[in-house]
């Protein structure tokens, strides 16, 4: 893990091991690395961790491009509205707080999403990190800085035509609250407004990566895939 490796003893449930084995990413497998890490055979690994974060509007492409990215480069990805979903389907007590922010397309305390974060990041085997659909706003990007303490080391953004991004939300068809017209034209207000200014600090700040995100995936990728490429050359 991250940062809790050391916290693993060999009184650690087998649903535990199981749950955790299945984040497990690049390292180790779970007969090994997990078993030893819990039996304190193995040191932790403890690397710096690699963060991106993945911005653009709504139906702009960044999940389907983190998949890629998550094949060719072996980060853990970490999709904040995934993570504010799965809060929803748990029950959990911001779960109905969460659902009508999502509906109203506004978005969650920040407070909420970077707790939900920090868990994955903690539970994971991987130090490298794509962060999907964060941060939205300033209050979200200060919020990390504070609770997490750590900048990104990339961030890239889908720019993507607003007529474009409707159009794919509105054929995505994979059930969610927020993928119908009167929510979209909502959420992409609160891009413009909220999630631009983001972008803009990052730009001036070196950090911003614009990918072109109109065309097939593959010709997407095409753009991101040099950017990875650079930062595993350089070690
Ligand atoms: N290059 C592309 N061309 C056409 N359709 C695409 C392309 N990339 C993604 N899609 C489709 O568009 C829809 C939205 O993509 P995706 O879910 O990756 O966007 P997103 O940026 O994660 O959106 P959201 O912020 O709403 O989660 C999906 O149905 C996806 O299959
Ligand atoms: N940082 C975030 C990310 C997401 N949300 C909420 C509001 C979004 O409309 C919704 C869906 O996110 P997506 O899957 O499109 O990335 O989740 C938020 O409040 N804060
Ligand atoms: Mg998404």
């Amino acid at each position: 893990m991250w940062r809790r490796v050391a916290s693993l003893s060999s009184s650690v449930s087998s649903s535990f091991l199981a749950q955790t084995a299945s984040r497990l990413n690049t390292w180790e497998s779970l007969t090994t690395g997990i078993a030893q890490q819990a039996k304190g055979v193995i040191a932790p690994k403890e690397k710096t961790p690699f963060i991106t974060f993945v911005l653009g509007g709504p139906g702009s492409g960044k999940g389907t491009q983190c998949i890629k990215i998550v094949e060719t480069f072996g980060f853990a990805h970490l999709s904040a509205g995934d993570l504010l979903r799965r809060e929803i389907a748990s029950k959990s007590a911001d779960g109905a707080m969460i659902l009508n922010t999502i509906k109203e397309g506004k978005i969650v305390p920040s407070q909420v999403t970077v707790k939900l974060i920090q868990k994955e990041m903690e539970l994971s085997y991987n130090h490298k990190f794509l962060i999907d659909g964060f941060p939205r706003t300033e209050e979200n990007r200060v919020s990390f800085e504070r609770i997490i303490g750590v900048e990104p080391n990339v961030v890239l953004f889908f720019d993507c035509p607003e007529e474009e991004m409707v159009k794919r939300v509105l054929n995505r068809n994979e059930g969610r609250v927020d993928d119908n017209l009167e929510t979209i034209k909502k959420r992409l207000t609160v891009f413009q407004a909220l999630s631009l200014p983001v972008i803009n600090y990052y730009s001036e700040k070196g950090k911003l990566y614009t990918i072109k995100a109109i065309g097939t995936e593959d010709e997407i990728f095409e753009q991101v895939r040099p950017i990875f490429a650079a930062f595993e050359t350089v070690g």
